[in-house]
């Protein structure tokens, strides 16, 4: 019940400006992914040029038919996946310790600033003519410093969201999981407006642009609302603890979710502790190993079912082509049937715990059913790619491959979630703010995990 002095959230001002951080916050990586077709055009052109064919395709999709004649020597979605997700590792630990030495706003602010100037250097080097290995060279690096601020972004903003009461958590990973549907709409709206590769290009990464700036001006305004006020003067009376948070916040869903006592009663334990400035250093330091014993069937789940995603999302899964003779559809099918259809149904996944927790706290074989999930690798790697050089294509019809599709998207959404809502039932309400640091840290291995695994399929392919 909210108590009488407290300021209301008017038009759900608040509400809205989390959603769309919580979708800035994710805007990086789902943009950069979502354009692998534009990046392989464009380390293909110097091979266009070296055999004289100096055309310049009209669309992304005209990509596919270059990737097969250039072999793809620069293994781009590979590491593009890679040094996307080693700096959230690592940044997700650089955070817990950098929070207390570098104020909220500055990190929060400066980072995304920092996206923002990423994002325009992005756009702008698509009108910049280049060779192919300086322009690889160039986007890694981009890719690499924009997911490092960007896990600094989350985690701060994470840490943020601790002082709000849990209903802003959910809207923020709301706008988490619209991030990369975002990104599929703006590809597909650029492709379809019919202009030159070039001015697609441009057009698409000119969206993130924007899509950060209103972000930038979504936070000022946060401090200039009376009800945010409210929430965050808390934080000058305690210093919130800021690594990424992540699974913290959703560790408050099941209780609210299910409308399970026991579980409310536990989340607002967790937030009041978190209220409370955490637990002290020294018994944290003490539970880790304790909680860790807790929770491992957990953290295993959630290793697994990245380790398997991301091992051949977008890395393989980005190489299908079409095998339909209809051009309009060839030139859709990857931005359709790739992201837009794994973005929607991964959410679907992610929302389905809000209904079912099964198998429940106690089964221990839940990494396995998460592990069941391996079967997609063989299945995507048989799919109808181009480049196969060791593998036939055994799913000849555009039809399997968007059938597999939606049952690996709803699967990792679906096991993604429950174990960061399973996982605060098997703790003790003081042991929670170290399980969510936990469970952050094992998210973000398997994220790394998956994308080092990549490299091993693409090589069988
Ligand atoms: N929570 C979270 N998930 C991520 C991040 N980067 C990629 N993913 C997930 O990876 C999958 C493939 O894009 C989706 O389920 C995304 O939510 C990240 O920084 N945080």
């Amino acid at each position: 019940m909210p108590r009488k002095d407290e300021p209301q959230d008017k038009f759900y001002f608040v509400t809205i400006i989390f959603l769309i951080l919580g979708l800035g916050t994710l805007l990086p990586w789902n943009f950069f992914i979502t354009a692998i077709p534009y990046f392989q055009t464009r380390l293909c052109s110097e091979i266009h040029t070296l055999y004289g064919n100096s055309s310049k395709s009209n669309d992304f999709s005209e990509s596919r038919n270059v990737t097969t004649q250039c072999r793809d020597e620069f293994n781009f979605n590979n590491w593009m996946t890679l040094l996307a997700q080693l700096p959230l590792l690592l940044c997700t630990l650089l955070n817990s310790f950098i929070y207390q030495w570098i104020p909220e706003r500055v990190r929060i602010a400066g980072s995304m600033l920092a996206i923002l100037s990423l994002f325009i250097f992005t756009a702008v080097l698509v009108e910049v003519e280049m060779d192919a290995q300086s322009f690889f060279d160039l986007t890694m690096a981009t890719i690499w410093f924009i997911n490092a601020f960007c896990a600094i972004l989350q985690g701060s903003l994470f840490g943020l969201l601790t002082l709000f009461p849990q209903h802003y958590s959910s809207m923020f990973l709301s706008g988490q999981g619209m991030a990369g549907t975002f990104a599929a709409l703006a590809m597909l709206l650029s492709m379809s407006s019919g202009a030159n590769h070039q001015t697609t290009a441009l057009g698409y990464f000119v969206t993130p642009c924007f899509g950060t700036f209103i972000s930038i001006i979504c936070y000022f305004l946060l401090y200039r609302l009376d009800f945010a006020q409210y929430y965050l003067s808390k934080s000058n009376t305690n210093s919130s603890k800021t690594y990424e948070l992540e699974t913290k916040a959703e560790l408050l869903h099941p209780g609210e979710e299910n409308g399970d006592a026991a579980g409310q009663k536990k989340a607002v334990l967790l937030l009041k502790e978190a209220e409370a400035g955490g637990i002290g250093e020294e018994k944290q330091s003490i539970s880790v190993c304790i909680v860790l014993k807790k929770i491992w069937v957990m953290a295993l789940t959630i290793v697994i079912t990245f380790g398997v995603t991301l091992s051949v999302f977008p890395a393989i899964t980005a190489k299908v082509v079409s095998n339909s003779e209809d051009e309009g559809w060839t030139k859709f099918f990857n931005p359709v049937c790739c992201f837009l259809i794994f973005n929607i149904m991964d959410w679907i996944g992610r929302s389905i715990t809000s209904k079912t927790l099964w198998p429940g706290p106690d089964s221990k074989y839940l990494p396995l059913l998460a592990a069941i999930r391996f079967i997609f690798v063989p299945l995507f790697m048989l799919c109808h790619i181009p480049d196969h050089i060791y593998l036939p294509t055994f799913f000849q019809n555009d039809a399997w491959f968007i059938i597999f599709m939606i049952f690996f998207s709803v699967s990792n959404g679906y096991f993604v979630s429950l174990p960061m809502c399973l996982a605060p039932k098997k703790v003790l309400p003081h042991e929670g703010e170290t399980t969510g640091a936990l469970m952050t840290f094992f998210l973000a291995l398997g994220l790394s995990v998956g994308a080092g695994l990549s490299f091993g399929f693409k090589a069988l392919l």
